[in-house]
């Protein structure tokens, strides 16, 4: 292996303890800690998994958190009211509901339910197009985490050929955005693409989140690229993988990021960070 590892726990880790150290200082003069509440429809073991690793991270940087643990079967009649109660509630700065929400929920109507100034997850219409405008106010998690590893590398994104795999609402799209904020020249690449290895083999910057393990193949990096993977892939042998095949592409990249241990830390990490300014943007005169 030739490239240097990005080492998201390590990153993550040190983000958070920022945060706790401002909670602490806050706590000193009598402000309250920031509030998250974390909402959950049904048991879909990776979501548990994750929402579980949100909690405890709140804990960890003394956030007050409260959980919403949903049945299968909630309707949108029932979130929506939760939603609003939650949108007056003095004591929490973010909400976060839990994606993918089964498919008789309808997603869009949940997101703009939430108030902007407390979508610490950045996916209401007004915060993702604040990002497109260049004014970013609260910003998608994984994209944002993902700026900080890139930073971590000492690497400046400014004129860099940045290509995104991948185009969700969720990480592709935000991501796009994130990169030409920052002056890459940015490819949005995605499942109508023709010819992938050639915009693959081009890039300086290479992000990937498709969701299917080693989809793309190590030979196609770019020698010394940065190589963010944000697939997490659960092979039947219960080991997570990436998006990129990480023996071959680690011996031809400069910096490349392992999963786990990667991006996913990071978004964690970056909600947090979310909170905390929600936290002191919007609520900053009250005790
Ligand atoms: N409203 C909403 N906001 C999200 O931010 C959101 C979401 N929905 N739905 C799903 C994705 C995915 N996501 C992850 C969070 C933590 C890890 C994480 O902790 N990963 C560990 C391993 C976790 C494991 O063991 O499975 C790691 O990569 O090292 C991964 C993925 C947040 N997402
Ligand atoms: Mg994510």
């Amino acid at each position: 292996m030739t490239a240097q590892l990005i080492d998201g726990k390590v990153i993550a880790a040190d983000v958070r303890q920022k945060i706790q150290q401002e909670v602490a200082s806050r706590s000193a003069l009598d402000k309250r800690p920031p509030g998250l509440a974390v909402i959950l429809v049904g048991h879909d073991p990776a979501s548990q998994v994750y929402v579980g690793n949100k909690r405890r991270a709140c804990e960890q940087v003394g956030f007050y958190s409260r959980s919403y643990d949903l049945p299968d079967d909630t309707q949108l009649d029932q979130l929506l009211p939760l939603l609003d109660q939650l949108n007056a509630d003095p004591l929490i700065d973010g909400i976060l509901v839990q994606l993918p929400l089964p498919a008789h929920i309808d997603t869009t109507q949940v997101i703009e339910r939430i108030r902007p100034d407390k979508d610490v997850d950045g996916f209401h219409p007004y915060n993702i197009g604040r990002l497109a405008q260049r004014m970013p106010v609260l910003r998608p998690c994984t994209p944002m985490g993902i700026m900080t590893l890139i930073r971590s590398t000492g690497v400046r994104p400014q004129g860099l050929h940045a290509v995104v795999v991948g185009a969700s609402n969720i990480v592709g799209r935000p991501m796009s955005l994130e990169l030409l904020l920052r002056g890459c020249t940015t490819t949005t690449c995605h499942r109508f693409t023709e010819d992938l290895q050639y915009h693959v083999s081009q890039a300086d910057l290479l992000i990937v989140a498709v969701g299917k393990p080693n989809f793309i193949p190590g030979h196609w990096i770019k020698p010394g690229a940065i190589v963010i993977d944000v697939g997490i892939n659960r092979l039947e042998n219960g080991k997570l993988t990436g998006d990129v095949e990480f023996t071959t592409a680690a011996e031809r990249a400069g910096f490349i990021t392992p999963v786990p241990g990667g991006v996913g830390p990071m978004t964690i990490a970056s909600l947090l960070e979310n909170t905390l300014y929600a936290c002191k943007r919007y609520h900053s005169t009250e005790a």
